[in-house]
């Protein structure tokens, strides 16, 4: 089926308690019996996030949170090692201000669904989470990470010459404190998962093979208290965050095209790519 934003869905049917369904660079697996959703990105060859997969996260986010039978979302990654890259750098460089617009407003869009959600939302981290992709677990009410010292979670924005937006910010701010946040973001940080447990970056680290079972241990947990209180309790704490973004939307975007279009950040952007893909080869 086409979706009203035009993002093509395959829908199955796996058992009588199970339903799946599937686009691109997303997939959910809803379980009525529990009222467990997985949704897992699967964007190879490190779930970097360009338009496509985060309009298709959106989407998928309002499906489930219109879904009566869904009451908590496990997010989570189809690849391997990694939970997700962060945005897609290509997505940023070398491209128009219409293009840059349009991708930061994809980028909020996902941001005040997943956020804002009504759902539990537990993230299973089951890789390396830079930049955007410690953004998506950060916005979630629980994290959950793989014990591998390979892994890093952090906002290394820095790193790449770009600075990371109010909103980003002030959820980090939020999780591990002022004073954590300013050296974090200043140095561009990326945390072992031993380490982002130290500073409450994550709220648990357990072995690769755990992440999901502990994920729909603790969803049991949060499912204990009853929807209508929690709720409450998580909007009240979150509005002023998300009222922030939907007041200063346009001016964020503005803000986002005139910056990432500077012709300093875009060779710096460019840079890194080189330096990513060199470590590659
Ligand atoms: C005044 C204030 C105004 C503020 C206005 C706002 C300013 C802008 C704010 C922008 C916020 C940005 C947020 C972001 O998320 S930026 C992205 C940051 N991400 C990273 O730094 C991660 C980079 N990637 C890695 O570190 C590794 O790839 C990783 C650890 C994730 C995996 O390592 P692995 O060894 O497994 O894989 P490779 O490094 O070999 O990568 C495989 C291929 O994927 C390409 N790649 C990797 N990451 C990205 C990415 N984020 N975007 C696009 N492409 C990516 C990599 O180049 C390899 O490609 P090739 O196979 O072609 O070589």
């Amino acid at each position: 089926t086409l979706s009203p934003y035009g993002v093509h869905q395959k829908h199955g049917q796996i058992s009588n308690q199970r339903r799946q369904f599937s686009n691109t660079y997303i997939s959910v697996e809803m379980d009525d019996a529990t009222g467990v959703a997985v949704m897992k990105m699967k964007r190879p060859p490190v779930n970097s996030l360009n338009l496509e997969l985060l309009t298709e996260f959106a989407i998928s986010l309002e499906k489930l949170e219109i879904d009566r039978g869904c009451r908590g979302v496990i997010l989570t990654s189809a690849i391997p090692k990694i939970f997700s890259a962060g945005l897609d750098i290509t997505e940023m460089c070398g491209k128009n201000a219409d293009h840059y617009g349009e991708f930061w407003r994809a980028l909020q869009e996902m941001w005040l669904k997943l956020y804002g959600s009504n759902m539990v939302t537990i993230a299973a981290i089951n890789g390396s989470s830079p930049a955007g992709g410690c953004l998506l677990a950060v916005s979630c009410d629980y994290r959950i990470m793989a014990d591998n010292k390979k892994y890093t979670i952090g906002l290394n924005e820095t790193q790449l010459g770009i600075v990371a937006p109010f909103w980003f910010k002030d959820i980090m701010t939020d999780t591990i404190g002022h004073r954590a946040t300013e050296r974090s973001l200043e140095l561009g940080m990326l945390y072992s998962p031993t380490d982002a447990l130290k500073i409450g970056l994550v709220d648990e680290v357990v072995a690769e093979d755990k992440v999901l079972s502990t994920a729909s241990a603790v969803m049991a947990q949060w499912f204990a208290v009853p929807d209508h209180a929690r709720q409450l309790t998580k909007s009240m704490m979150r509005k002023p965050n998300l009222d922030r973004l939907v007041t200063h939307r346009e001016a964020d975007i503005k803000n986002f095209v005139s910056f990432i279009s500077r012709d300093s950040i875009q060779k710096s952007l460019q840079i890194y790519m080189e330096m990513l893909k060199k470590k590659g080869s």
